[in-house]
Order: structure tokens, then sequence, then C-alpha cells
């Protein structure tokens, strides 16, 4: 049976993910009503802007529910935004961001600064096999320390921000700061489609 995993589609590239969710073998539906999100398998949080998804959460009453969900072991992967929604600890926020939690992480938002926007790389992820991912950071976060709970499973592996975290796993939790979805590369889909199938 195909996994049945929930695009959160209040705001950010949800149309990518179903698309990449797809081609990862999994059957991909948007989220924006508790009733939805009562359906899935696993949820992908997307890259957006972190504090305006913050809000909608709150204005479409998801917050509490979805971060009930992730604590009773929904699996999730944030990218981007989603991860910083997902991040215990924020540095650089705005005044009254909150996060859903459930990594121990500390992530830094619009880490990589202006001068460096946006940019591609390569990036090394353990639990995907192969050469390294191409990766695209957009206004990124990166994760500035990680908890024992978390496990570090990418770093950048040139260029200025080289040694830098880009990608954690906690139990079913997947964050990245970067963007697997727009460089044609579905392995980090494919990696949280085996986590939703509970065989990595
Ligand atoms: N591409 C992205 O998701 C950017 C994240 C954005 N800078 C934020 O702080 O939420």
């Amino acid at each position: 049976m195909k996994p049945q995993i929930g695009v959160l589609a209040l705001q950010g590239d949800v149309r990518e993910h179903v698309a990449a969710l797809e081609l990862a073998g999994a059957s991909a539906v948007t989220v924006r009503r508790v009733s939805e999100l009562a359906q899935v398998d696993g949820l992908v949080i997307p890259g957006g802007e972190s504090t305006t998804i913050d809000k909608l959460l709150r204005i479409f009453d998801l917050f509490d529910p979805l971060r009930a969900a992730i604590a009773g072991g929904l699996p999730v992967y944030g990218s981007c935004a989603g991860m910083i929604l997902l991040a215990d600890r924020v540095l650089d926020g705005a005044a009254d961001q909150q996060t859903l939690g459930g990594m121990d992480l500390t992530v830094r938002r619009n880490a990589f600064g202006r001068q460096v926007d946006s940019f591609e790389t390569d990036v090394a992820v353990e639990g995907v096999p192969g050469p390294p991912v191409h990766a695209a950071f957009i206004r990124a976060p990166w994760v500035e320390s990680v908890g024992p709970s978390a496990q570090v499973i990418a770093t950048i592996t040139s260029g200025p921000a080289a040694g830098r975290i880009v990608g954690v796993r906690q139990d079913a939790l997947l964050a990245t700061s970067f963007h697997p979805e727009i460089t044609g590369d579905g392995r980090i889909h494919e990696l949280f489609v085996s986590i939703v199938r509970r065989e990595y």
C-alpha cells in the first residue's frame, strides 16, 4: 500500500512537494484542516516564511493538533521554513515567533546572510546513497547546535559555509535547510517515504 503523505498547504511551495512525493512512491494530499491531518501517515512542512506559517497554523486551528500529532509520533519532514517550525529553539526569530518544536535543535533563521541569500551546493546526506545531493538554499536557516536526541545527517562540504549543519533526523522527524523539491533530486523525499513506511 502506498503511504498517504500530506503537504501542509497554508503557504510555501506546496505543489513541488506534492509532485516529489508522488514520484517517491507516496500518495500526496494537501492538508489545511484538522480532519485532513487526521488522515495522513506523514506530513511535509514546506519552505516559505516560518512566521507566516506559524500565524496561519493558529488561524486554521492547526497549531495545537499538529503539535500533538508530532508528539504522538507522526512522521514529519520540514524543509527550510519547515525546519524552523520543527526546531525546539530559534535564534534571530521574529519577536512573537513560536515553533511547533519536536526536534532537539537550535536553528538560526536567515543564517547564510544577505549576500548569499540563494545558492546551490553539494551536500552529503547520511541515509542517501550515491553522490552528494545537489541542494538549493533560499534565505535558509542553518542548525546552530543539536541536542543529544537529534542526529546530524547533512553538512555542507565545500565553500564558505563548509561544515554547517543543514540536515537533522530525530526518530520519525526529518529536517533540511535546503529545498530538494526544486533541484530534481528525489532522494530526500524517498528517504522520508521510507521513514513513513518505518523502513529506515
Ligand atoms: N525558503 C525558506 O523557507 C526561507 C525561510 C525563511 N527565511 C524563514 O525564516 O522562514
